[in-house]
């Protein structure tokens, strides 16, 4: 009966987590998925969130099925960090936002919205790009192509070919964009160069779909949003998908948000009403336990002001953790710049190791990174680095 159906080869990055937890090297780095480990090597429960979690279990309280947009609170919390707290588009009921499961249940509403609703519409993908941004277009029977992104010879961006290629593409065609901390490599636009990359959206009516899933681990939590933020001052119909995973550190509670700003109020209500019927058909409603803690974090002031404080602290320890990286390889191979450390952004790092250097990494040492070559740098800590240093310059000396 099932036999017609193909074996699973695993994913390139949640597989990793599998493997790492089977491997018994003492020495063992998990530098593969993306989440955030702190000085100690474990991931943290922020404060902000035990705070809110003492509320949610006292007094313990039944748990409805939520509305399918997810909780007001949580749909606001989206709202007021995307665009920010006094957005006019936000006084003017021009945002349609519903709550998610994950930035991954954003991105599968949003391409499933656009498959129905956009149905000649192609999405266009940085090259390199998220893997899961492919298999979810492509899983929604959206067409997926690719934008020159990367340039490996530079270690910078191919802007004026993207540029060239945008100009290439047809009305309502879907451009897939990271506003801040680039997946993989960490090589983010800078305002100009965003400003020309939304004037070619604008020219050519593409729809700019932003997927930021590391607000905050950037810069800061309003330049991180600068992509988003200037994209509505033009008056761009935008799509945005949000994660809490990382920045809220709650990966499993699985809390996202997917916003479409719109031209008018009816427009809003219309798309609104689509993302709830999309959301029904697809799982129903979204979890009620992450959305709460959601919701209190972002709408209790100094929960939110702890919250900000607490992901700049995630924030800086990874750039210490790079700025330690790159002196600590300069100074074991002379002459060899490792700049591309600290000029990248976020939570990854493109190395620019082969598969082969990061498959030896991984069985000889229990360094585990992505076989594309993207660190995790939240991975790294002054216990880890040095071992992770020695180990690359190993690898790399062949
Ligand atoms: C760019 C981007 N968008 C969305 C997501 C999904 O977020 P979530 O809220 O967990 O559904 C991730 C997760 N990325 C990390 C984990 C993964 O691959 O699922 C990663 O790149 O390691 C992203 O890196």
């Amino acid at each position: 009966m099932f036999e017609r159906i193909d074996y699973y080869a695993g994913d390139p990055i949640l597989g990793l987590m599998d493997k790492f937890a089977a491997d018994n090297n003492p020495d063992k780095v998990n530098l593969g998925v993306g989440v955030y480990y702190d000085e100690d090597g474990k991931m943290p429960v922020l404060e902000c969130v035990k705070t809110a979690e003492q509320r949610i279990a006292d007094p313990i309280s039944p748990r409805p099925y939520l509305p399918m947009a997810g909780l007001p609170g949580h749909r606001k919390g989206c709202q007021e960090l995307l665009f920010g707290k006094d957005a006019q588009i936000l006084q003017d009921g021009l945002v349609a936002t519903i709550a998610t499961i994950g930035g991954s249940g954003a991105l599968k509403v949003g391409a499933e919205f656009i498959h129905e609703w956009f149905p000649q519409s192609k999405c266009y993908v940085s090259d390199p790009t998220w893997g899961n941004h492919i298999a979810i277009f492509e899983g929604s029977d959206v067409e997926v192509g690719k934008y020159p992104y990367y340039d490996t010879a530079t270690g910078g961006i191919k802007f004026d070919e993207m540029i060239a290629f945008f100009e290439t593409l047809n009305k309502d065609d879907v451009l897939l964009l990271h506003p801040c901390c680039h997946n993989p490599t960490g090589v983010d636009l800078t305002r100009e160069q965003w400003d020309q990359v939304l004037n070619v959206i604008q020219a050519r009516e593409l729809i700019p779909f932003m997927d930021i899933a590391y607000q905050g681990f950037g810069e800061d939590m309003d330049s991180d949003a600068y992509a988003i933020r200037k994209a509505v001052d033009m008056g761009l119909p935008l799509f945005v998908s949000n994660s809490f995973s990382k920045n809220l550190s709650l990966y499993g509670e699985r809390v996202g948000g997917l916003s479409v700003v719109c031209p008018t109020v009816d427009e809003t209500d219309r798309v609104f009403g689509q993302l709830n019927s999309t959301v029904r058909r697809i799982y129903s409603s979204p979890p009620s336990h992450g959305g709460r803690v959601v919701d209190i974090v972002m709408n209790d002031e100094a929960l939110h002001e702890q919250w900000v404080g607490e992901v700049y602290a995630m924030r800086d320890r990874i750039k210490s953790m790079r700025t330690k990286l790159k002196s600590v390889l300069e100074e074991k191979i002379p002459g060899r710049s490792f700049d591309y450390l600290t000029a990248q952004n976020g939570m990854f790092s493109f190395t620019g190791l082969t598969p082969e250097q990061v498959a030896q990494l991984q069985s000889k040492y229990g360094i585990y990174m992505v076989s594309n070559s993207r660190m995790c740098v939240a991975g790294l800590n002054s216990t880890n680095i040095d071992y992770v240093a020695n180990a690359m310059v190993d690898v790399l000396k062949d």
